[in-house]
């Protein structure tokens, strides 16, 4: 019998890499042209860490909410001037770095041009690797939301947006069971920033020292491979954009581009996005500043209620 698959039958080019090749194709440092990897990787950790500084010393905020009982599971409000923390929009990142680095503290890029626009931010931490598995870290994203619906009922949205490892935590959202959860995100839009969907190659690479995904956890955490075979829920039905940067590698691009491709055929309302002269984390470094133009995009799906 014939098994029909989203890349129509075609041998994902990944395999016919060597380890090192692959390696390099999943360091999105490594494609970055304004500075060497590690330069790069240095500047997107200071102005991370700066924009937090920043943001923490000037917004009405609320740090280190709990939304479960783990030592990590805490997530911090930052919070617009003039507008009620029960009727706000929040906009909720999830940070990148292969599931193994990162943190809430370096991560909140976005709070200065969001808030000024009346919108809450939120920024949620995990149990990175080794200490979290890529199916805690899921847990973990799925009970956040579920957490601030609760706490926010009357919430005019929730905007999901992930980088990179981020992304595929929020595009796991889609498969989530809000019935165990007891609630329903009020979930609108979905920003998928430079993603991961498909994990399997990523057990190829030294990333999984620290994840030690197997086959199957990368299989059941592969939105690529289990969004074509469920059925599109009724709600949340959140609007999405999928972005993927210039310089980002030609694996990164393929999985995009294929993510973008599932969820067309799913019928979901998805936009696609390739933002020029931008890499795999200055596309986010950018966010920080409200004319650049993922920043506007952001905004404009915000405020064009559906
Ligand atoms: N080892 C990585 C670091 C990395 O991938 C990364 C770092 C910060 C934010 C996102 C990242 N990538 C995806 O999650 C690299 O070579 O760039």
């Amino acid at each position: 019998m014939e098994v029909s698959r989203a890349d129509g039958g075609a041998e994902a080019p990944w395999k016919k890499m060597s380890k090192e090749l692959l390696q390099i194709q999943y360091s999105p440092s490594r494609w970055v042209i304004r500075q060497s990897a590690e330069e790069a990787l240095e500047t997107y950790s200071q102005l991370g860490t700066q924009a937090t500084s920043r943001a923490r010393a000037t917004k009405k905020i609320l740090l280190d909410v709990s939304y479960g009982d783990g030592q990590r599971e805490k997530l911090d409000i930052y919070f617009p001037d003039r507008v009620s923390s029960q009727t706000v929009r929040f906009f909720v990142f999830v940070h990148g770095g292969m599931w193994q680095c990162g943190s809430k503290d370096m991560s909140a890029f976005m709070v200065d041009p969001l808030t000024s626009w009346g919108v809450a931010v939120v920024i949620v931490a995990y149990d990175i690797a080794p200490i979290g598995t890529v199916d805690l870290m899921v847990d973990q994203l799925t009970r956040s939301l579920a957490f601030l619906q609760k706490q926010y009922p009357s919430n005019r949205g929730i905007y999901l947006c992930g980088h990179s490892a981020g992304a595929h935590l929020a595009a796991m959202m889609l498969l989530a069971n809000w019935t165990e959860h007891g609630v329903t995100p009020n979930l609108k839009a979905l920003f998928l920033l430079s993603g991961i969907y498909d994990l399997e190659p990523i057990t190829h690479t030294s990333d999984n020292d620290l994840l030690h995904l197997t086959l199957e956890d990368a299989q059941k955490n592969s939105p690529q491979l289990l969004l074509p075979a469920m059925l599109k829920p009724v709600a949340p039905n959140p609007r999405m954009l999928v972005i993927l940067a210039q310089h980002d590698s030609p694996e990164f691009q393929r999985q995009s581009r294929e993510f973008f491709q599932v969820l067309c055929q799913g019928g979901w309302e998805v936009a696609f996005e390739e933002l020029p002269d931008v890499d795999h984390f200055s596309v986010l470094e950018n966010l920080s500043k409200a004319d650049y133009l993922l920043s506007q995009m952001i905004l404009k799906t915000i405020f064009s209620e559906a």
